[in-house]
């Protein structure tokens, strides 16, 4: 099989080079595990795990032999990104952006012109999002599309500085908005992106503070935004400009936007945030106004759809592990010691998952995706007995989603519409307790959940590069013309996707996945239910 890559201006060929993995084929990298189970309508033929198509407009016909290049088409169109040429009818111009400053503006100093500098990227780039062949639906962790699983490319754009822009650096006034909750590493994105638009020759940049609020709450005021302000507030969590939740009324924020003559706004945050900053970005459209609404995926749930990873999830994976350690630590020396700790994680387990794997030391770890049941003879309790009984202590991670079905709901929800959950945590060190006293056995519980410690917290070393980069590719989409995307890494390379895409659901983690599998085999745990 061979792959076409169109790349600066010429066709390449490039023959994926396959690496054996027992039966399937890893083209580099790793799959992403945001399959969902469904069955595949059309065929009713077995497919135990086909990726729901998000957003697609056709339906396919697996019989029909040109299906593949119908799914790619279609695939094509949705990868698409919008851009502000689609309303506007603007002529590029060379970009400002150059890392070959302070010298001859006709070429560096090898003489090379920097027409021929290869450190641009062509808007044809393309990078793979999936990367493993899967020869059965029955693989674990399989994502198929159709019923036999056969391979078929799925290219998003490549993100990067282009050697055309459709802005003039001195004109514009770029904004940057951090929303919904703290994250590490938010502090270097809005450094970066100030850094970048600076190199740019972007003089006019501002801070809207504490998030969507700040367009239209009253007295607060936007904050002026340079290198030199910025220089060094990577070194402290939390948001330079605050963050808020709810109160996005998108007319009235594009009102706001259009009275300050924003001409690039840079949105920072999750899901919510990603679904405003999609719909500010069509309101722009309709009013006809050239806006680059650009995103950059925060949270450290990683519940967004599609990348590898958003920033500051590595980092609350590591202060998360700290908690777990010091689980461990008091469970190994009590009498009997049960360690417990909650992870935050509103929808997804990935919080709780990653925590367990990385420390090690994780006996049961519960998760939203996976049911279990606390009682009974496949229960979660009886097992602790068994842990009691055979290494006499255990740790039990959870994520503070799961097992919402076995608590009582409050209907309520936060200011911007997210549901408040029921604390498992506290639920289940009163289960625990009361079990083992209704037995007989001792037991010393130690309940530790670290909340907020997990995200107020400076970026580690890993996110604080992925923030660099996303920061930068941000700006970058911005001058390119395109509007209504988000910045992230996918297949481990950087990339620009349609915020449409990304919003439909959140990702959550797929207990058919390898890595929920070797989480598994990590905590020896069984099946609870
Ligand atoms: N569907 C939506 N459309 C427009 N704005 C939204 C939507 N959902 C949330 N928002 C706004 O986005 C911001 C952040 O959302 P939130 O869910 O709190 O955090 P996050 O973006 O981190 O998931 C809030 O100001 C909220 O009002
Ligand atoms: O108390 P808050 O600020 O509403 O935040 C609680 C929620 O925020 C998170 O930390 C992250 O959520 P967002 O990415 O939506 O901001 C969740 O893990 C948690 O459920
Ligand atoms: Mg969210």
């Amino acid at each position: 099989m061979a792959v076409s890559l169109k790349s600066s201006g010429s066709f390449c060929s490039t023959p994926p080079q396959w690496l054996h993995s027992t039966r399937d084929r890893i083209l580099y990298g790793y799959s992403h595990s945001n399959a969902k189970e469904c069955t595949c309508k059309k065929t009713k033929r077995p497919a135990p795990l086909c990726v729901k198509a998000t957003s697609t407009k056709v339906e396919l016909d697996f019989n029909d032999p040109s299906w593949k290049q119908k799914f790619q088409e279609d695939w094509d169109k949705r990868f698409n990104l919008p851009r502000i040429t689609d309303i506007y009818d603007l002529k590029p111009r060379p970009t400002t952006f150059s890392l070959k400053k302070n010298r001859s503006p006709a070429g560096d100093e090898n003489g090379t012109p920097m027409d021929k500098w290869n450190g641009y990227v062509n808007s044809d780039d393309r990078a793979l999002l999936k990367v493993i062949k899967y020869s059965s639906p029955n693989s674990a962790g399989a994502e198929c599309i159709d019923p036999d699983c056969s391979w078929v490319e799925q290219w998003v754009h490549r993100a990067g500085p282009r050697k055309e822009i459709y802005y003039e650096p001195e004109e514009v006034k770029a904004a940057i908005v951090t929303c919904g909750g703290l994250c590490p590493g938010l502090n270097d994105v809005i450094r970066q992106i100030v850094f970048t638009l600076e190199t740019y020759g972007v003089k006019n940049i501002v801070g809207i503070p504490f998030g969507y609020r700040g367009f239209f709450e009253k007295g607060l005021k936007e904050m002026p935004l340079s290198r030199h302000l910025v220089e060094n507030i990577n070194l402290a969590g939390g948001s330079f400009l605050g963050v808020s939740r709810g109160g996005a009324k998108t007319s009235e924020i594009v009102d706001s936007i259009q009275a300050r003559r924003i001409d690039m706004l840079f949105v920072l945050g999750g899901n919510g945030t990603h679904a405003g900053a999609n719909a500010i970005h069509e309101e722009c459209r309709k009013r006809k106004l050239k806006v680059s609404v650009v995103a950059v995926p925060k949270t450290i749930d990683n519940d967004i759809l599609l990348m590898d990873k958003t920033f500051g999830f590595d980092t609350a994976v590591e202060e998360a592990q700290r908690a777990i350690n010091s689980a461990y630590i008091e469970a190994r020396s009590a009498y009997h010691g049960i360690g417990l700790v909650k992870l935050m994680g509103r929808s997804s387990g990935f919080i709780a998952m990653h925590a367990s794997l990385s420390s090690g030391q994780v006996d049961v770890c519960l998760i939203p995706e996976v049911p279990f049941t606390l009682d009974g003879e496949y229960g979660v309790l009886r097992h602790l007995e068994h842990l009691l009984k055979t290494k006499g202590f255990c740790v039990v991670c959870v994520a503070e989603a799961a097992g919402q079905e076995l608590l009582q709901k409050s209907g309520a929800t936060d200011a911007s519409g997210n549901v408040i959950l029921s604390d498992i945590g506290v639920h289940m060190q009163q289960k625990i307790k009361m079990h083992f006293k209704d037995i007989g056995v001792p037991a010393d519980v130690k309940y530790i959940d670290p909340t907020y410690m997990v995200r107020a917290c400076r970026a580690n070393a890993s996110d604080a590069i992925l923030c660099t980069v996303l920061g930068q590719n941000a700006v970058h989409g911005a001058f390119a013309g395109f509007s209504g995307i988000t910045s992230c890494i996918c297949n481990t390379h950087y990339v620009y996707l349609p915020i449409t895409e990304v919003i439909t659901a959140p990702k959550r983690v797929n207990p058919n996945s390898r890595m929920w599998h070797r989480c598994l085999t990590s905590t020896g745990q069984p099946d609870f239910h």
